[in-house]
C-alpha cells in the first residue's frame, strides 16, 4: 500500500469485484473506490497506485446514489472490517453482486453475454431466508490487549470493540463482557436450539507467531521479486499461525454445538467450520440435489464423490434426496470428520477420508457424480485435471470467491465440461461476498 494524500473527483460508474466501485483518473487509468456506488461523483484519497489502475477510499460524496443509507453496522461505521457494503440498501447491494457475478464469469471464466443469459436465468444472485441483518449464527471475535473481544479493523491492525456487528444474531454477541486473553480469539456458536456455545482460543504460541498477529489480506498483483519474496513470507507467516496448537476453553455451552439439515444433525466443534448464514446449508443441499437430478435425470446416482465434504452435508443430501449408492467424502479437518462418523454411524454407503484431496482422490473408486465445495481458494488447475481424469459424469462445484469460482468454471470448459446451470446465493449481506453453485456436464464441445 502507498496510502497517499492524493485526492480525485470522479463518477463510478459499475461495480467490481472486492466491493468497490469503478471510475476513471484524468489519465485513463481505473480507479478502484471503496466506499462509493455506481452512479455517485465523489472524492477519494489514492490508497494504492500501481502502472494500470489505482485504489482510492471514498473521502465525500458529493453526488450520492439514492440507495445510500446510514450504516446499517455500527462496528463498520466505526472502522470494523465486517460489513463493507452496509452504507448501500440491502436490495441493492444484491443487484450489484450480480452485475459483478456476470463481469467475473464473462472476464475470468470466459463466457459471452447470450451464453450468461441461458446460464443465469432470472435472478442471478437470490437472497436466503431472513432479513439482511441478524442472519449469522457464527462469529470469530479477536481479543484485544485489554482483554476485549472485538472486530479486526478493516485494512488495519487493530481491534474494533464495543460496537456490534448488523451481521450477527443478537443473542450470539449479547454481554461477552472482557477479561479474555489478549491475542486470542473467541469462537461463538448457536445452536439449532438457539442456545449459546463460546469457545476461547488461546494466542498463538510466540514461535509460531512470528511477532504479533499474521499480516491480513492476500498477496499483492504483480510486483517486483522483492515484493513476491515478501508475500511468500506473509502468506508462511499466515500459515503457521493458522496450524499453530491453541489451547481452548469453553466459556458458555460446550465444546460442540448441534446443527440440522433437513432430517439429519450433526454436533459441529464451536471452532470448527459450518456455515455462518442460518438458512445457507438447507439451501445448498437442495440446489445442489436439484441441480444434480436435473442434469442426470430421474436415475439415482451410483459411486458420489463430496470433496472438501466438512461434515458431508452434501453426501447427506445426495444420500437421502437422490439415494445414491454410495458417497465417499474427502476432509481435512479431523473434526469435521469426528461429527461426520458421528452422524453417519448407521449409513454403510457413506464413506470418510480423512486427508487433502490432491492426495486421496486417485484412490477412490470412479464417481458418477462429484460435488465439491473447496475454501476459498477454489479447486485450482491440478484438482481440476484430476477430476477429469476420474471423467464423472456430473460435476456440482461451490464457491465462496466469485473470482476463483469463475476461474475453476473455465478450467473444467478445457477438459470438456459444460456448465449447465450457475446459481448465485446472497449469503453475506451487508458485504459484497456471495456463494456460487455450477452443474456441470461431461461433454466433448469447449465453451
Ligand atoms: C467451504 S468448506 C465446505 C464444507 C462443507 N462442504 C459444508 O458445506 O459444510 C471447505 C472445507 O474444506 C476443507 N479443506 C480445505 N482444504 C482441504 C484440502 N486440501 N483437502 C481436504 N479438505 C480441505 C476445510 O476443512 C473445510 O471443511
Amino acid at each position: 500500500m502507498t496510502d497517499t494524500d492524493i485526492l480525485l473527483t470522479l463518477r463510478v460508474d459499475r461495480p467490481a469485484n472486492g466491493g468497490t466501485a469503478v471510475g476513471r483518473a484524468d489519465d485513463g487509468r481505473a480507479v478502484f473506490v471503496r466506499g462509493a456506488i455506481p452512479g455517485e461523483q465523489v472524492t477519494a484519497r489514492i490508497v494504492e497506485e500501481k502502472p494500470r489502475f489505482l485504489t482510492a477510499e471514498t473521502v465525500d460524496v458529493l453526488e450520492p446514489a439514492p440507495q445510500r443509507i446510514d450504516e446499517l453496522c455500527a462496528a463498520a461505521a466505526h472502522g470494523a472490517g465486517c460489513c463493507d457494503q452496509s452504507f448501500i440498501t440491502p436490495d441493492h447491494v444484491r443487484g450489484l453482486k450480480a452485475e459483478v457475478l456476470r463481469d467475473v464469469l464473462g472476464r475470468i471464466g470466459g463466457f459471452d453475454a447470450a451464453r450468461l443469459d441461458r446460464l443465469l436465468p432470472g435472478e442471478a444472485v437470490r437472497a436466503l431466508d431472513g432479513g439482511a441483518t441478524g442472519w449469522r449464527i457464527l462469529t470469530r471475535l479477536a481479543v484485544d490487549a485489554d482483554g476485549r473481544p472485538g472486530l479486526h479493523e478493516r485494512g488495519g491492525a487493530g481491534i474494533v470493540t464495543g460496537d456490534p456487528c448488523a451481521q450477527n444474531d443478537p443473542l450470539m454477541v449479547a454481554d461477552l463482557g472482557d477479561g479474555y486473553a489478549p491475542g486470542g480469539d473467541l469462537a461463538i456458536t448457536l445452536d439449532d436450539t438457539g442456545t449459546r456455545h463460546i469457545v476461547e482460543i488461546g494466542p498463538v504460541p510466540a514461535a509460531a507467531a512470528g511477532g504479533g498477529r499474521p499480516p491480513r489480506g492476500g498477496p499483492e498483483r504483480g510486483g517486483s521479486s522483492r515484493g513476491r519474496s515478501r508475500d511468500r513470507r506473509a502468506a508462511q507467516q499466515r500459515r503457521r499461525h493458522r496450524e499453530a496448537p491453541r489451547p481452548q476453553r469453553v466459556v458458555a455451552g460446550a465444546p460442540t454445538a448441534g446443527h440440522r439439515v433437513g432430517a439429519r444433525r450433526w454436533e459441529i466443534p464451536v471452532a470448527g467450520f459450518w456455515q455462518g448464514h442460518r438458512a445457507a446449508p438447507d439451501t445448498y443441499a437442495a440446489t445442489v440435489t436439484d441441480m444434480v437430478r436435473s442434469a442426470l435425470g430421474d436415475a439415482a446416482p451410483g459411486v458420489c464423490w463430496d470433496l472438501y465434504g466438512g461434515a458431508g452435508v452434501f453426501a447427506a443430501a445426495l444420500t437421502d434426496t437422490l439415494a445414491a449408492g454410495s458417497v465417499h467424502v474427502v476432509e481435512s479437518d479431523p473434526g469435521a470428520l469426528e461429527a461426520a462418523e458421528h452422524t453417519f454411524t448407521t449409513d454403510t454407503g457413506i464413506h470418510l477420508h480423512r486427508g487433502e484431496v490432491a492426495r486421496l482422490i486417485a484412490d477412490l473408486p470412479a464417481p458418477q457424480v462429484v460435488v465439491l465445495d473447496p475454501p476459498r481458494t477454489g479447486a485450482g488447475p491440478a484438482v481440476i485435471a484430476q477430476l477429469a481424469d476420474a471423467a464423472p459424469e456430473v460435476i456440482a462445484h461451490v464457491g465462496c470467491d466469485v473470482g476463483r469460482f469463475a476461474r475453476d468454471l473455465g478450467l473444467y470448459g478445457r477438459h470438456g465440461y459444460t456448465p449447465q446451470r450457475i446459481a448465485g446465493f446472497d449469503a453475506f449481506p451487508l458485504t459484497h461476498h456471495l456463494e456460487a453453485i455450477a452443474v456441470l456436464v461431461r461433454s466433448t464441445s469447449r465453451h
